[in-house]
């Protein structure tokens, strides 16, 4: 197993380092009953997170049933709306992440969010979990004009900590994570227990390697 040396460590937040299915799936369905169509099971709204929240307000509205432009572009503020009202509710820490950021912390290496999610709801969501602390950098999906799977948020968030992306390590949970630090030049693990959009088997997509719980994070490293 390759050990990096890894200055920087850079982490997905929705399915890496919070489980925020439950108030995404809960925002979804605000805005699904505001606009009179059938909630989804909040296994079927996992698959639909990991581009971002326009992609969610699309893919909740159009699969399996039809949705105009107008209908789409008009959903997506109601759905910031519900989930402003729920964000970090029904979230959790998933387990071995707060213990793996202290120690990488505690070893010298400069940590990064690098989300998909708005800033409107990655800031808070990071301080109500008391997370906000350890990042110097977070890259959101408004951050920049593109998003993850594209490699610019990552090397947004490289030049930022000041770091080169070799000496990076970026840690998802979907082939936009794996494919954006790959096009970056960042090597990539990825967690077993996320999201994985479009519900595709982490084993099948092209990384580094694979965590069962972040505190395998450490293992990847070369001391310091
Ligand atoms: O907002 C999303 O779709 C996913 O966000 P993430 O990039 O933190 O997984
Ligand atoms: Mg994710």
């Amino acid at each position: 197993m390759p050990h990096y040396a890894a200055d920087a460590v850079l982490f997905d937040l929705d399915g890496t380092l919070l489980d925020t299915i439950a108030d995404l799936a809960d925002g979804v369905n605000g805005m699904l009953a505001e606009l009179g169509r059938p909630v989804r099971p909040l296994e079927e709204i996992h698959s639909f997170v990991g581009k971002g929240i326009a992609n969610l307000v699309r893919r909740s509205l159009t699969e399996n049933a039809h949705a105009s432009e107008a209908e789409i572009d008009a959903a997506l503020p109601v759905f910031r709306r519900h989930y402003a009202r729920v964000n970090g509710r029904n979230t959790t820490i998933y387990p071995g992440v707060r213990e793996t950021l202290d120690t990488l912390r505690a070893q010298g290496r400069r940590l990064a969010v690098v989300t998909n999610k708005s800033t409107a709801f990655t800031d808070p969501l990071l301080a109500h979990m008391g997370l906000s602390g350890f990042f110097e950098a977070v890259v959101s999906g408004d951050t920049l004009p593109t998003r993850k799977p594209d490699p610019e948020m990552v090397v947004h968030a490289c030049a930022l900590l000041d770091v080169e992306p070799a000496r990076a390590l970026m840690i998802g949970d979907s082939i936009n994570d794996s494919l954006a630090a790959r096009a970056a030049g960042v090597p990539v693990l990825l967690v077993r227990y996320g999201y994985s959009e479009g519900g595709v088997p982490v084993d099948a997509i092209d990384c580094d390697g694979l965590l069962s719980n972040a505190l395998e994070t450490l293992d990847h490293l070369q001391p310091r």
